[in-house]
């Protein structure tokens, strides 16, 4: 039974700040923020992404001052994404695999300063590729699956040795998570966690990160033979069980403000931690807004990152980790 008005008058609780807070269902804090960074080579070197404004790519050394910086604000997790020179992408990629390349480098530098930080590294081939695409292209333009698991095991090997606690493949071929689980298992990488792109689907809105880690000149067509289509939910349910069944300690949903519904149905469903990427796109389209002076930054920001946790997420990939955590304090 419930009462109505004029006993029931659900603006009571709403008229001053301390009730409004003693109210509220869902509490953001720097704890719930993944921040993704650029990193380039040289030293030194900060260099705008030009299609996302406030967001640089960064040199090795700039990286750990980065984690350092994460680390103050509360922030629990870098998310780490090259920006590989072009003389080093090829047909097959195999700069993932390298031991040296900037995803390790930037892995090694923030460890071995002893940063008391969580390291995410993103597995897919695109960021080594001359074509762009996440796994292997056949001559005849297909992306090959079975044969993409082997590199993209590997790939997350030379993570882990790096110092990577988090892997995260976001390549979404079938089958990688077991891959990744049996190398990692067989490597003694016991206690690296994965968190799948589980649900990631093909987007209008990666395009500022494809600038952003320079593969989007070299895509030739597109992603929707492996990235979800739009238009499906159910399908979702299948991909995220399928990763927790293969070893997936935490699932992800990309991209996030136009899938709040996927996130909610992932929650309701499984009991395993879910994750959302406010994506490059997302990202662009709300700094635009904010530097015309047609969106009110700081209370833009807190309003949509709430409402990732309220939707059901432990946490959130966003460019605004930064400037979100500064807004929240410790
Ligand atoms: N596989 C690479 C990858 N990892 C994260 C993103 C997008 C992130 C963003 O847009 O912020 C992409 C791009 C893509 O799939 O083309
Ligand atoms: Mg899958």
């Amino acid at each position: 039974m419930t009462a109505s008005f004029p006993a029931l008058r659900l603006r009571r609780p709403r008229a001053h700040d301390w009730s409004r807070r003693l109210h509220a269902e869902n509490v953001l804090t720097p704890a719930d923020l993944i921040w993704p960074v650029f990193i380039r080579d040289g030293e030194n070197e900060r260099e705008p992404v030009g299609a996302m404004p406030g967001v640089d790519r960064l040199s090795v050394d700039l990286i750990v001052e980065a984690a350092r910086e994460a680390v103050d604000l509360g922030i629990p997790v870098l998310a780490l994404f090259p920006n590989t020179p072009p003389d080093a992408r090829s047909e097959d990629g195999r700069e993932a695999v390298n031991p040296d390349n900037l995803m390790a480098r930037a892995c090694r530098a923030v460890k071995d300063a002893g940063i008391p930080i969580g390291l995410l590294t993103d597995v897919a081939l695109d960021p080594y590729t001359s074509h762009g695409h996440d796994g292997l292209l056949s001559g005849d333009g297909r992306i090959l699956n079975d044969e993409s698991l082997d590199i993209l095991a590997a790939q997350a090997v030379n993570q882990a040795r790096a110092g990577a606690d988090i892997i995260a493949p976001s390549d979404m071929m079938d089958g990688r998570v077991a891959a990744i689980r049996q190398a990692l298992e067989a490597e003694g990488f016991r206690d690296v966690q994965i968190m799948s792109y589980a649900a990631k689907y093909a987007s209008a809105f990666y395009g500022p990160f494809r600038d952003a880690v320079g593969s989007g000149g070299f895509l030739k067509g597109d992603k929707k033979t492996y990235q979800m289509d739009g238009a499906n939910s159910d399908e979702a349910m299948r991909e995220v069980a399928m990763d927790l069944e293969e070893g997936a300690d935490s699932v992800m949903v990309k991209p996030g403000l136009a899938y709040l519904d996927i996130i909610a149905r992932v929650k309701a469903r499984f009991n395993a931690p879910v994750f959302a990427y406010q994506v490059s796109g997302e990202y662009a389209m709300m700094q635009l807004a904010i530097e015309r002076g047609i969106l009110e930054r700081d209370r833009a920001i807190l309003e949509v990152l709430t409402a990732f946790k309220r939707a059901g997420v432990n946490g959130v990939l966003t460019y605004y980790a930064r400037d979100a955590a500064k807004l929240l304090g410790r």
